[in-house]
């Protein structure tokens, strides 16, 4: 089947991109900020790896998109031209899908499996309605998930299994992973990844890929995302990597990778550095002009708001920059 023509996919809407991020800026409340015009724009159809350092904010920009957070204004983050956060229908109709790589990270994500209470792997599965049957079954089959399963006598990889299952029964546009195959076998990683590209050559979807491991995806990524010191570093097909398999250059990912992050190990002192001395320059203008220095921290926010962070129902909406 081809991939679906540019207006198929976007029911008529302007933008094609399956993910634009545009300029994001985000901190956790009484933090450093993490990141920084932060910049990504994914179309229909990518595999794209997200890379980066533990820490570099990977999680956090996909638990961003998955609209778990609220920034910026409704065209900071949108998902198929919808706002990632207002749009709560992007993952109630199973459009978008987020699949979180621990068990603490995904609680109110789209595989959630209670860790306590006698629940089979049926239950969990056909607990979730209006699944295509034909989906449901070729994906418990992939899975070689056994539906007798007890949940909570069940081992990580097995776990795992049900929890990837029941992300992926609705057929997603945009999926979001979060290194979701660690615990898995070599086969069930294998048949995984494969099914993933199918799901983007026939139906046209998009995913990023959060992940250290790159074992078998030299092959399955199509581009590469490496997010690094708050901003998008690099963002690339991976075709167009520069000395990736070709003549002295590196043989894989792996080999391409390495060198990125040991340069960013070796300027992260030099970064830590800069970012004291804005803040004592920062101090120093607070000090000399308190009313001018709120204005630069918060310079879109209304006063009643600044410095506010308000909880919804496990979503966080940060007002913070
Ligand atoms: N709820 C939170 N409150 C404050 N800081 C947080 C919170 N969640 C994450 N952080 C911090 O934000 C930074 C980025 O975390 P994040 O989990 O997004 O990184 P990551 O790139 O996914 O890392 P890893 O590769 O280790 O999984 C870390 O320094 C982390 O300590």
């Amino acid at each position: 089947m081809a991939v679906p023509s540019t207006s198929e996919r976007n029911d008529g809407r302007g933008d094609t991109a399956a993910i634009a991020v545009n300029s994001l800026e985000f901190s956790y409340p009484s933090e450093p900020p993490l990141l920084s015009d932060f910049t990504l724009r994914l179309e229909p159809g990518s595999r794209c790896l997200l890379i980066g350092a533990n820490g570099a904010g990977k999680t956090t920009i996909l638990r961003i998109l998955a609209g778990k957070h609220m920034v910026g204004g409704t065209d900071v983050v949108q998902i198929l031209s919808r706002p990632a956060f207002h749009d709560t229908s992007l993952v109630c109709d199973g459009t978008l899908s987020y699949l979180g790589g621990s068990w603490s990270k995904t609680i109110g994500g789209a595989g959630d499996i209670p860790l306590q209470g006698d629940f089979s792997a049926e239950h969990m599965i056909f607990g979730v309605n209006g699944i295509d049957p034909e989906r449901r079954d070729r994906l418990i089959d992939l899975l070689d998930i056994d539906l007798e399963w007890r949940m909570h006598k069940v081992s990580d990889g097995q776990r795992r299994r049900v929890q990837i299952c029941m992300g992926l029964l609705r057929p997603y546009k945009v999926l979001l992973l979060d290194e979701i195959t660690v615990d898995l076998d070599v086969v069930a990683r294998m048949d995984l990844l494969q099914f993933f590209v199918e799901e983007c050559e026939q139906r046209g979807c998009a995913i990023l890929y959060a992940t250290h491991i790159f074992d078998g995806l030299d092959t399955w990524a199509t581009h590469v995302a490496y997010v690094a010191f708050g901003r998008l570093e690099k963002g690339l097909k991976v075709t167009e990597l520069e000395g990736l398999h070709q003549p002295g250059g590196a043989d894989n990912l792996l080999e391409m990778v390495e060198p990125w992050l040991r340069k960013e190990r070796e300027l992260r002192p030099k970064k830590a550095e800069e970012y004291k001395k804005k803040q004592e320059e920062k101090k120093r203008l607070e000090k000399s002009s308190p009313s001018k220095a709120a204005q630069d921290r918060f310079p879109s926010t209304p006063a009643s708001r600044q410095g506010e962070s308000l909880w919804g129902a496990g979503r966080h909406m940060a007002f913070y920059r």
